[in-house]
Order: structure tokens, then C-alpha cells, then sequence
């Protein structure tokens, strides 16, 4: 069978919405960064912006792709890739390679702009590389003694905030994917990475109970360390962290600011286990990069595998990170007090998770049913207006401000005035509320996320440049403020 070039690539654009329809979260994340180039007799042609994009977009949708394909044109479809870190990507989250750092790969599960990109095109074999080698025998069992059992990977919840930490979790504690070594998870606090290096030594200790897990805050490392310096038993320290260790997990790397001497001392450590191909997974509040007093060979080695990030969870993800709470404490809670939560707490997992605890609790003690007018008098009296405030909010406060009727701010009207308005309030919301780019966008009428994304640029850049746009945008927080 032949086919024109644009009848193949209608036949590619059926299968991938076709896909789309599965998980259009995960596919404008990771499909935007890929470039129909041809199919032609079965040869499919893509083009990707780096080998994390490859892999990915392989594992996820090329079965469901291929699978349409055939049904179509009854090929048997076979993948041609091409790493094109020139490819402009569509979608501004794809993933990007770092451009200087060979070895590294640097994953962002953020909405952020993309980075410049860093060399020509390269064509590559259509099969990943070999999965990395086993870990070295395990001999003795040992328990990190301050797991929180309750820190699994069943417990988790996915969503596109989080989705490339938990996945590179999985893979290592060896539950298939390509390990990265070490594994650098970094995020805000209360976003879930103790929550996922927990999981890791759980996931490797149910499936290989022999397996010599450390796992440490970088404080603990940092004591351990001068314990071992005062009591002349450096030689058992190194035994213990560089040769009777087959998983080193370190939590709150950013504690070893400033420690010099710890810091050499890990640096070693890491060499060791690194060499050994053991696997190291690392948690920090920063990227490597942005570590503060940290010595530039140990920021360069936590880039050499994965470095990837948690944000903040989308409203969707909240919603069932707190209803799974519930179930696991056994509260019972209804879908609008858990949306509810949800919406009006929204940067930090652990606020939200205390928030509900604190509501069962209230519950149990003065016999008042968890319904939405409990939940509201309840979080409205303990916390401050202004970290309460939803887009509904901002929405009001900018028609009010604009003498605009709400629903103008989702209508398609793209009247200059009216555009403008809608702009400042997604702004405002980005700024304000830390709500990502698609949630934005759903809450103005169903907008893509790309559209938003330059709503807030523009704004941005107005902001200052303009002192109209900024007199508006000051009057606006002031009024935001006001109402706390
Ligand atoms: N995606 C998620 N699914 C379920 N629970 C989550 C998720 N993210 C975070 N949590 C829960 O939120 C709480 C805080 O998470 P965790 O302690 O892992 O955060 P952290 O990122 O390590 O924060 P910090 O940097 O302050 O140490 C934990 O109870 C954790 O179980």
C-alpha cells in the first residue's frame, strides 16, 4: 500500500488522537515534543527532542499508536526514531536534555519553559539501550529503622506533577524502565519525596529481603559522620556506607550546605557505591544546581542520572491524594468536602493531609458530621483569606475591577479589552494561586494550557515595561489583599 505524505500523516494524526482520548494530560505533556516526519510501507519516522522523550513516548503510546496504525492500513508498523534537540517543542513541558553534561538528563515534570537547545540533530537505532545490570549479590538483611509504613508505592497517587519521579522510582527499586543512577528527586516541601524514597526501600525490600538499604537524612549522614570522627571509627562508617550498602537513600541533600568535610566524605561515598553500580537516590528542596554552598563535583555527579522534579499537584491529583487519605484513615468524606480541600489548599500535600486530619478529628469530638458547611467554617476560621483565595475568586476581583460579567473572562470574545482582562486574571492566578497552566486553562472556558502559558508571559513582560498594565495589575493585588 502507498500513500501520499499527507495521507500518512493523516493516518498518524487518527492513531495519536486515538491516544490523546486515553490520558490527555500525559499525552499534551509527552506527545508535543514529538515531530511526524513520514510513514511510509510500514516505516513510521518520528522525531523527538531527547532520548527521555524517546523512551517515554515508546513505552506509553507507541503500542496503542502502532496498534491504530495497523487497524488502518494493516501495516505491521516499525519505529524509525531521530533525536532532534533542535525540534521546537509544541508543548513548552517536554522534558530537555541538559546541553553540557553527557551523562546527565535532566527531567521537569513543571510546566517551565524549555531550555535553549544545545546540539544538531542525531539519528538513533530504534531500540533503547540494555537495562542496567543487576545489582551486586545481596548478603545480610538490613532494615532502615525509620520507614513510615504507610510511605508505599500503593498509596502514592500519580498525577502529572509527579508523574516522572514516581516512575523513575519505580525503576529504582527495579520494577522495570531504565534505572538512572543516582536518581535526584527534588520538589517543594510536602510534595511527596520522602514519600517516594520510602516506597523505593519498601518496593526493594518486599521483593529482596536481603537487600542492604541505608537510608538516611543527609542530618543523620552529617552525624554519623562526626560520630565516627570522634570515636576513631571512620573504617566501620566507610564499611557501612560504601561496601555493605546496595541502596543508599538520602533524604534533604541540601542540609549538607556549607558541611565541607561531610561533604567530601560523601562525595567518596557516592564514588564508591556509583562505581559498584549501586544504586543512590537523592531528595533535595532544590535543583543540583541551585544547592547553595555545595561543591560543584558533588552538584555535577546528582545530574549524572535523573534529575526529576515534583510540583505542586494539579486539582485532580488533590482531590485524590485526599480522598485516598480519607480511605486510609478511615474518615468518611464526601466527594464536595473533598473537592473543597482540594481547591482551597493547593501548594504543600501535607498541609492538605493535616487539613483533613484536623476536620476528622474536630468531627469526632463535637459529633458534627464532615459536610461542607463544617469544612468551610472550619478552614475559613484557621486560615488566612489570602491563602484560601480560588480562581473564582480572582475572576471576580478582576471583572469587578474591569466592569466585566464573569462570564465574559470564559467566553471565546476576544475583544481587546476583554482579552486583556482575561489575561490578568490568568496571570493572577499563576502568580497567586501556583495552580498549573492546564487548570488555569480549564477554568477560563476550557483553554489549552499553551494558550494560558502566553497569557502570562505577555503580562509578564507588560508588567514591566508598561506602567498602565502595572497600575491595573497593583490596584488588583491590592484589592486581593484587601479582602484577606
Ligand atoms: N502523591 C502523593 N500521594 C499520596 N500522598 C502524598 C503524595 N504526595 C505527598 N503525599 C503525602 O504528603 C505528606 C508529605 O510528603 P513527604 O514527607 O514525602 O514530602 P517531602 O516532599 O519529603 O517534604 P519535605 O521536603 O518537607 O521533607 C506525606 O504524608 C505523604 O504521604
Amino acid at each position: 500500500m502507498t500513500t501520499s505524505r499527507d495521507e500518512s500523516r493523516a493516518i498518524f494524526e487518527r492513531a495519536i488522537e486515538h491516544t490523546r482520548g486515553l490520558s490527555p494530560a500525559t499525552f499534551d505533556q509527552w506527545f508535543g515534543g514529538v515531530q511526524f516526519d513520514d510513514l511510509t510501507d510500514g516505516v513510521l519516522s518520528l522525531r523527538v527532542q531527547n532520548e527521555f522523550v524517546l523512551e517515554w513516548v515508546k513505552t506509553n503510546f507507541l503500542p496503542t499508536i502502532t496498534d491504530k496504525i495497523r487497524e488502518i492500513t494493516g501495516w505491521s508498523v516499525q519505529v524509525a526514531w531521530t533525536i532532534d534537540q533542535h525540534l521546537e517543542a509544541p508543548i513548552a513541558n517536554v522534558p530537555q536534555m541538559p546541553p553540557v553534561r553527557p551523562r546527565s538528563l535532566v527531567v521537569r515534570s513543571s510546566t517551565n519553559p524549555p531550555a535553549a537547545p544545545a546540539s544538531p540533530s542525531a539519528p538513533v537505532a530504534a531500540e533503547p539501550r540494555a537495562p542496567a545490570p543487576a545489582p551486586a549479590p545481596l548478603r545480610r538483611p538490613a532494615l532502615p529503622d525509620d520507614l513510615n509504613p504507610k510511605h508505599t508505592f500503593a498509596t502514592f497517587v500519580v498525577g502529572p506533577s509527579n508523574q516522572l519521579a514516581h516512575a523513575a522510582a519505580i525503576a529504582a527499586a527495579g520494577g522495570g524502565g531504565r534505572r538512572y543512577n543516582p536518581l535526584f528527586i527534588c520538589g517543594g516541601t510536602g510534595l511527596g519525596k520522602t514519600h517516594l524514597v520510602h516506597a523505593i526501600a519498601h518496593r526493594v525490600l518486599g521483593e529482596r529481603p536481603g537487600a542492604r538499604i541505608i537510608y538516611v537524612s543527609a542530618e543523620r549522614f552529617t552525624n554519623d559522620f562526626i560520630t565516627a570522627i570522634q570515636h576513631h571509627r571512620m573504617d566501620d562508617f566507610r564499611a557501612k556506607y560504601r561496601v555493605h550498602c546496595d541502596l543508599l537513600l538520602v533524604d534533604d541533600i541540601q542540609f549538607l550546605a556549607g558541611r565541607e568535610q561531610t561533604q567530601e566524605e560523601f562525595f567518596h561515598t557516592f564514588n564508591a557505591l556509583h562505581g559498584l553500580d549501586r544504586q543512590i537516590v537523592v531528595t533535595s528542596d532544590k535543583y543540583p544546581q541551585n544547592l547553595e554552598r555545595m561543591e560543584e563535583r558533588l552538584v555535577s555527579r546528582f545530574s549524572w542520572g535523573l534529575v526529576a522534579d515534583i510540583q505542586a499537584p494539579e486539582l485532580e491529583t488533590r482531590v485524590a491524594i485526599v480522598r485516598n487519605k480519607a480511605a486510609l484513615e478511615g474518615i468518611v468524606l464526601p466527594d464536595d468536602v473533598a473537592l473543597y480541600l482540594a481547591q482551597v489548599i493547593r501548594s504543600n500535600v501535607r498541609e492538605l493531609e493535616g487539613t483533613l486530619i484536623r476536620l476528622a478529628a474536630k468531627s469526632s469530638l463535637t459529633g458534627r458530621p464532615v459536610d461542607l458547611a463544617f469544612a468551610r467554617a472550619e478552614i475559613t476560621a484557621a486560615t488566612p483569606r489570602a491563602q484560601i483565595m480560588s480562581v473564582e475568586d480572582i475572576q471576580r476581583a478582576v471583572c469587578h475591577h474591569f466592569h466585566l460579567r464573569s462570564i465574559d473572562l470564559t467566553s471565546k470574545d476576544r475583544h481587546k479589552s476583554i482579552a486583556f482582562a482575561r489575561h490578568v486574571a490568568m496571570y493572577l492566578c499563576k502568580q497567586r494561586l501556583k495552580v498549573s497552566f492546564p487548570e488555569i486553562g480549564r477554568a477560563f472556558g476550557n483553554r489549552d494550557h499553551t494558550t494560558v502559558m502566553s497569557a502570562v508571559r505577555k503580562i509578564e513582560a507588560q508588567r514591566d515595561t508598561d506602567p498602565q498594565v502595572r497600575a491595573h495589575l497593583e490596584a488588583l493585588e491590592r484589592k486581593l489583599a484587601g479582602d484577606s
